[in-house]
């Protein structure tokens, strides 16, 4: 299936100079969900990430977590931005594209040894995926993998992340 058929590009969004790959028109086609989370689920297996928890960051690894999850037989965690979640939490901070953020976990969400896998919907600097992967591993989880739909190679963010298989379906 062609998948990037199915991203939108909208120039200058969020900013003058950013364009944005717009995963809205994936996820709203039926064939398209579904290829998207099965090849997903399969790259992964074929690299044989298997983990206890796949964690996700809010807002669209929201999205693409819980099925991947689900199929993988592990549990899902989000990871979110400040002030959402209600008990204690670890936090980082990182770089976007566009502008500054911070990153949280609940602190009894995930424990040391843990085996996780990140998943985002897509990688641009690598600062949100590498900020998370810093953040599991200071916890003391083992770092399993990567999965994104989308990398966007001309940013380098794979450079960014920590030594372990990273799996995309769409490359720019
Ligand atoms: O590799 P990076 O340069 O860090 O960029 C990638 C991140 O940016 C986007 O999220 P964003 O922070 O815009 O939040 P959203 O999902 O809530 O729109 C995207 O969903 C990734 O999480
Ligand atoms: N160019 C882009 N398109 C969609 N989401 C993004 N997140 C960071 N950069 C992005």
């Amino acid at each position: 299936m062609d998948l990037k058929s199915l991203i939108r590009d909208i120039p200058d969004f969020p900013k003058p100079g950013i364009l944005f790959r717009d995963i809205t028109t994936l996820l709203r086609n039926p064939e398209g969900l579904r290829y998207t989370i099965d090849t997903l689920t399969q790259k992964c297996k074929e690299v044989g990430l298997a983990a206890d928890y796949v964690v996700g960051m809010e807002s669209r690894g929201f999205i693409f977590g819980p099925p991947l999850a689900y199929h993988l037989n592990a549990g899902f965690i989000p990871v979110r931005k400040p002030g959402k979640l209600p008990a204690a939490v670890h936090t980082v901070e990182y770089e976007l594209e566009y502008g500054f953020d911070q990153l949280e976990v609940h602190q009894d969400a995930i424990h040391p040894g843990s085996r996780v896998l990140i998943v985002d919907d897509l990688i641009a600097t690598g600062g949100t995926a590498g900020a998370t992967a810093k953040l599991l591993q200071q916890i003391g989880c083992e770092l399993v993998g990567f999965a994104f739909i989308i990398e966007l190679r001309d940013l380098g963010g794979r450079q960014q992340l920590p030594d372990v298989p990273v799996v995309t379906l769409i490359e720019y």
